[in-house]
């Protein structure tokens, strides 16, 4: 089965070398001024224009108004809009509409109960994203490195595909491909040295520990 990794959190062309050069099929840009891996859309769009063709980039937002959608969109041309605030179904379909581009809703996960809530949104969006609860007093919706219970997500039938995000790094990544089995996975501070700085080696590691994993499985 094939397997979707995304980088997340890119700023540097260094970085989305490394992301792209090392398999990644998604490439995530952030804009959400919060976060330490905020960038512009002018920014955004200079760096995307490296990965056309070798992966697909995400623009990754937060409740975002039709003004800074339209800004991201003009500047960096994504291929897929990850939303991973509160958007309602009417929002996300609204945000189709808007803009012709497939759309990847983002869900915070903590316990079984909380996968209810991708019911309304089958149909709607082309992908789902599940990501740990952010910690109390986090400023960050995603990217805060936690991970939740995988176990989970086993057997789980989204009725789309899906990425699989919160706390995932080359140490725990055989362990979440095993429990989970996802389509895709999702990765931003695990291959991080600090927040907001992709780590070059780490972004390397992380694609050896995924083709180690996925050799054993295949085993
Ligand atoms: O990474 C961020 O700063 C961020 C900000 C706002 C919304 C989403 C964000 N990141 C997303 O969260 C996942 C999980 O991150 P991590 O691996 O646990 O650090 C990340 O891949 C982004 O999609």
């Amino acid at each position: 089965m094939a397997l979707d990794i995304k980088i997340c959190g890119l700023k540097t062309e260094a970085a989305l070398a490394s992301a792209i050069d090392g398999g990644a099929s998604h490439v995530g840009f952030i804009f959400f001024p919060k976060s330490p891996r905020n960038v512009t859309p002018q920014e955004a769009g200079e760096l995307r224009a490296l990965a056309r063709g070798r992966a697909k980039a995400v623009a990754v937002t937060v409740d975002a108004d039709d003004a800074f959608l339209d800004a991201i969109v003009d500047a960096m041309q994504p291929d897929m809009l990850q939303l991973h605030g509160s958007e309602s179904p009417e929002r996300v379909a609204q945000v189709k509409v808007r803009y012709a581009l497939p759309v990847m809703k983002a869900f915070a996960i903590h316990k079984a109960a909380d996968l209810a809530r991708i019911a309304p949104y089958r149909g709607i969006a082309e992908r789902f994203l599940f990501d740990a609860k952010p910690p109390p007093g986090s400023a960050l919706p995603g990217g805060n490195g936690v991970r939740f219970d995988w176990t989970i997500l086993a057997g789980l039938d989204a009725g789309v595909d899906y990425m699989l995000s919160g706390g995932l790094d080359a140490a725990n990544i055989a362990d979440a491909l095993r429990l989970a089995n996802p389509p895709g996975i999702d990765i931003s501070s695990g291959v991080e040295s600090e927040p907001g700085v992709k780590d070059t080696a780490l972004i390397e590691a992380f694609f050896k520990a995924v083709a180690a994993a996925r050799d054993d499985r295949a085993a």
